[in-house]
């Protein structure tokens, strides 16, 4: 095997035996436009390597989003170090990074971010074929029933209503069966009660193993978290159980 082969084996196939965890040691991300340096993350030490509910509570601007994108591999620190599953993954190409978030990471957005022209069942499928699982359609199938839309595999994004779509959208995430899901507002689009129970949803994945990050403005939503991660002007200014401790999503209000 020549060495560009032996490394592209290398980076295709990171060790998934290793527990999930995150670390994040100084962060920094800073954004350059023209002659402005915009810092939308400073200092961030952030460790996490216990399956929960974490909420990431900020205002608009704090740097959550940023915060999502380094955890997932989607954008890189301008300084400090991202590791995943205990994998330094700070200065690692394109395709190492890839090839870790395929098998470990699935993002729920605020939008849904579904295709259009596919129905549920296939845009849940394409997330199992992506994470290069076996049976595709079937894993996909039992995930959308999971979420209660057995009887809405057949439909187009646009015949589902929001609450529905974002179902799809956490089919998607599960059929991929990595251990870390990362939400960016994902009620953000939804009404109070469909918000409810789009939360239950994420907080039953918690519960079955899954570590679940959740960005949210809201700080009601915080209340049914184990973890709340509040962060301000790009720093992290509190890490620990909710004030007033953990309550269920039937006793939230907004
Ligand atoms: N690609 C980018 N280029 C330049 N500045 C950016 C970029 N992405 C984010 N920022 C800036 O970084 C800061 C943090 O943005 P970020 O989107 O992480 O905040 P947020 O807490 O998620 O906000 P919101 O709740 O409004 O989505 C903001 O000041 C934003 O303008």
């Amino acid at each position: 095997m020549d060495q560009s082969t032996s490394v592209h084996l290398r980076e295709s196939s990171p060790d998934l035996s290793v527990g999930t965890r995150i670390d994040l040691d100084d962060v920094v991300k800073q954004y350059v436009i023209g002659d402005t340096t915009v810092t939308a993350l400073t200092d961030v030490n952030l460790h996490v390597d216990e399956t929960a509910f974490v909420v990431v509570l900020g205002p608009s601007g704090s740097g959550k989003t940023t915060l999502l994108n380094m955890i997932g591999l989607l954008d890189t620190p301008t300084g400090g170090r991202v590791a995943l599953n205990g994998r330094d993954m700070t200065g690692a190409s394109r395709g190492a990074q890839f090839a870790l978030r395929r098998h470990t990471v699935s993002f729920i957005f605020q939008t849904f971010n579904l295709f259009p022209g596919l129905t549920a069942l296939e845009n849940v499928q394409f997330g199992a074929e992506v994470a290069g699982r076996g049976s595709a359609a079937e894993v996909a199938r039992a995930e959308l029933a999971r979420v209660g839309l057995a009887d809405r595999m057949r439909h187009f994004p646009h015949q589902l209503s929001g609450g529905e779509q974002q179902r799809v959208a956490i089919a998607r995430a599960l059929a991929t069966d990595n251990p870390i899901l990362l939400a960016d507002e994902p009620t953000g689009e939804l009404d109070f009660g469909t918000g409810v129970q789009i939360l239950e949803l994420l907080q039953q994945q918690a519960e079955a193993g899954k570590t679940v990050l959740v960005v949210t403005h809201n700080r009601e939503l915080s209340r049914v978290a184990d973890r709340v991660i509040e962060l301000s002007s790009g720093r992290i200014v509190s890490d620990g159980p909710p004030s007033g401790g953990k309550c269920r999503t039937a006793d939230l209000h907004w």
